[in-house]
C-alpha cells in the first residue's frame, strides 16, 4: 500500500512538470511563428529620371515599407530608356522634351501598384547637357525644364521637382549610391570612391587621406553613425562626347591652317585606319566647350590613322596640367588630393571598357590591347561588330584612349593603383549612378545613425529560436532527472 501510495505522489509532480514543459514549448513555438509569420510585404516606390546629355533613363526603386531606414533596403525594380536623345537636344522644340517621356512614364504606371501611385515621389534631375544649354541659352533651358515638369505632373504620382543638379551633387550622390549598395557605409574604413563618366561631364569622388584645400571640392555626410569628409569634383566638358568635340576641333583647327584642300582633310590618329567619312564642321563647333576658331569651310573629310600613341598625345592637349595654386592638382588648376582606396568606375567608364574587354588586367596590358584595337582596320572592326551602330563603333578607340588618359594623366592613377579601379555597371540589382543616392537623400532615407539593434536575418532568427528551445528542453530534462532522483532518495529515506 505504502509503495503504491508513494508511486502516486511521485507521478503527480511529474505530470505537472511535463505539462509545464509542453506549455512552455508551445508558447515559445507560437511566439516564434507569430514573430516570423512572413508579413504581408508592403512595398513603397520612388521614381527618378536621369536626364543625361545623351539620353534620359527612368529608374523605379522599391523598398519594404517598414524598413525605410535600414541599409541596402532600397533596390532598383525597373529601368526604362527614353527613346531619342537627351532633353537638352529639344532646345528648339521644348514641348518635345516632355512628350518624349510618355512611354516610360506609362510603363511606370504599370510597374507600380495603382494604390501606391499618389504617394510615389517622382524626381527629375538633369545633368551636364542641361548645364551646357543653360550656359548657352538660359531661356531655352527653362522652357525644356518647364516642359518635362508639365509632363511629369500629368501622371498620378507625387511630382517633387525637375531641376538641373550641380556637379557636386552628381558626384556625391554617385558616391552614396555605390557605398549604400555595397554596404560599405557600416564599416568605419574602406569606402568605395566613385568615378562617373557621362557624355558631357565626369565626376571623381572619394574619401581622401589629405586635407581638402578648396571648399568647393568638399562635402560632409553623416551616415550610419560615421562622419564622412568627401572630396568631389565634376569636370564640365570632360564627358566623352564633349571631349571628342574638343579634341577634334583642335585637330581641325590645325588641319585647316595647314590644308590647302577643300574640303579639309582631317587625319585623325584616334580613328581606325581605312575609316573615311564626310562630316560638317558645325557638328563639332556647336558646343560652349569648344573654344577653337571655327574654320571657314563647312565640310571636312574625317580620315582615320589608327595610331594609339599619337592619339594619346592629341588627347593630352585637352588637359592643362600646369597652373596649380594648391599643393597638388588633377588638371585645369583643380585641386585634387592623391587618389586613395578602391574605386567603382561606372556609366561610360564601364560601357567603353566592357565593350573592349578591358575591365581587368594591368595598366600596361590594357594599353597594349588598346593599341592593337586602334590599329585594326575599320572594315575588320565593322565585320566583327555588324550589329553596332557605326557612329558608336568608330568612337571606341578615342573613348578608351580618353579614359586611360583621364585616369592616368588627369586623376593621377598609376600602374600600382590601377588594380584598385573596378569597372562596374551594377551592384546587385541596382545600377551604379547618382539617381539612387539622390532619391535616398530627398526622401530622408539616408539614416545619420547606425541602427540600434543590428537586424538578424530570417534564417539566423529561426536557428536562434530552435537552439533556444532545445536549450530550455535540455535544462527542463536535467531538472526533471534531478527532481526524480531526489524524490526517490527521499522515498528510500522514508522506507
Ligand atoms: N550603353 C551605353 C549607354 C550610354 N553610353 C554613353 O554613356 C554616356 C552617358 O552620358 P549621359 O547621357 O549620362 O551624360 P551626362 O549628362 O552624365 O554627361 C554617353 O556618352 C553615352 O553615349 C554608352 O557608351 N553605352
Ligand atoms: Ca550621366
Amino acid at each position: 500500500m505504502d509503495e503504491q501510495g508513494g508511486k502516486n505522489s511521485w507521478n503527480r509532480p511529474v505530470a505537472i512538470f511535463l505539462a509545464v514543459i509542453a506549455a512552455v514549448i508551445i508558447i515559445m513555438v507560437a511566439i516564434s511563428v507569430v514573430q516570423n509569420k512572413p508579413l504581408h510585404q508592403k512595398y513603397k516606390y520612388g521614381i527618378v529620371l536621369d536626364a543625361g546629355s545623351s539620353h534620359t533613363s527612368v529608374f523605379i526603386y522599391e523598398w519594404p515599407a517598414e524598413k525605410e531606414n535600414n541599409t541596402g533596403m532600397v533596390r532598383q525594380k525597373h529601368t526604362c530608356n527614353v527613346k531619342g536623345k537627351g532633353i537638352s537636344s529639344y532646345s528648339a522644340n521644348p514641348q518635345g522634351a516632355g512628350a518624349s517621356l510618355y512611354e516610360c512614364m506609362e510603363e511606370a504606371k504599370q510597374k507600380i501598384p495603382a494604390h501606391r501611385h499618389p504617394e510615389t515621389p517622382v524626381y527629375l534631375g538633369a545633368t551636364a547637357g542641361m548645364r551646357l544649354l543653360r550656359m548657352e541659352d538660359e531661356k531655352a533651358s527653362d522652357k525644356v525644364l518647364a516642359s518635362v515638369a508639365q509632363s511629369l505632373k500629368s501622371y498620378p504620382f507625387s511630382y517633387r521637382g525637375a531641376r538641373i543638379i550641380s556637379g557636386q551633387e552628381e558626384g556625391a550622390f554617385g558616391w552614396i549610391t555605390v557605398n549604400y549598395l555595397s554596404e560599405n557605409l557600416r564599416k568605419p574604413t574602406g569606402t568605395l570612391g566613385a568615378l562617373d563618366l557621362g557624355g558631357a561631364s565626369t565626376q571623381i569622388t572619394f574619401v581622401p587621406q589629405q586635407n581638402i584645400e578648396s571648399k568647393d571640392n568638399s562635402i560632409d555626410f553623416r551616415l550610419y553613425g560615421n562622419d564622412y569628409h568627401l572630396y568631389t569634383h565634376s569636370f564640365l566638358c570632360y564627358g566623352k562626347d564633349q571631349a571628342l568635340k574638343i579634341s577634334m576641333s583642335k585637330i581641325l583647327e590645325s588641319a585647316n591652317e595647314a590644308s590647302k584642300t577643300d574640303p579639309i582633310e582631317l587625319r585623325d590618329p584616334c580613328f581606325h585606319p581605312g575609316y573615311n567619312d564626310s562630316k560638317t564642321v558645325s557638328s563639332f563647333f556647336n558646343s560652349p566647350c569648344v573654344k577653337e576658331a571655327k574654320p571657314a569651310n563647312e565640310n571636312f573629310v574625317h580620315v582615320g590613322l589608327g595610331n594609339w600613341s599619337q592619339c594619346q598625345q592629341s588627347i593630352r592637349k585637352i588637359f592643362n596640367t600646369g597652373n596649380c595654386l594648391y599643393t597638388r592638382c588633377s588638371f585645369n588648376g583643380v585641386f585634387q588630393p592623391s587618389v586613395y582606396g578602391d574605386f567603382g568606375a561606372f556609366s561610360a567608364f564601364f560601357f567603353v571598357m566592357d565593350f573592349l574587354n578591358l575591365t581587368s588586367g594591368t595598366l600596361t596590358t590594357t594599353k597594349k590591347k588598346l593599341e592593337a584595337y586602334c590599329s585594326t582596320p575599320w572594315d575588320q572592326i565593322v565585320k566583327n561588330h555588324p550589329q553596332v551602330y557605326k557612329k558608336y563603333l568608330s568612337e571606341y578607340c578615342f573613348s578608351a584612349t580618353y579614359i586611360l588618359t583621364l585616369l592616368e594623366d588627369g586623376y593621377n592613377f598609376t600602374s600600382d593603383n590601377w588594380k584598385d579601379i573596378r569597372f562596374i555597371k551594377k551592384i546587385g540589382d541596382s545600377d551604379a549612378g547618382w539617381t539612387l543616392g539622390y532619391m535616398l537623400n530627398l526622401t530622408n532615407m539616408i539614416p545619420a545613425e547606425a541602427p540600434d539593434t543590428p537586424l538578424m536575418p530570417y534564417e539566423g532568427y529561426v536557428t536562434f529560436i530552435i537552439l533556444f528551445l532545445l536549450l530550455i528542453l535540455f535544462l527542463l530534462v536535467l531538472v526533471y532527472f534531478y527532481f526524480h532522483r531526489s524524490t526517490r532518495t527521499a522515498q528510500k529515506d522514508i522506507i
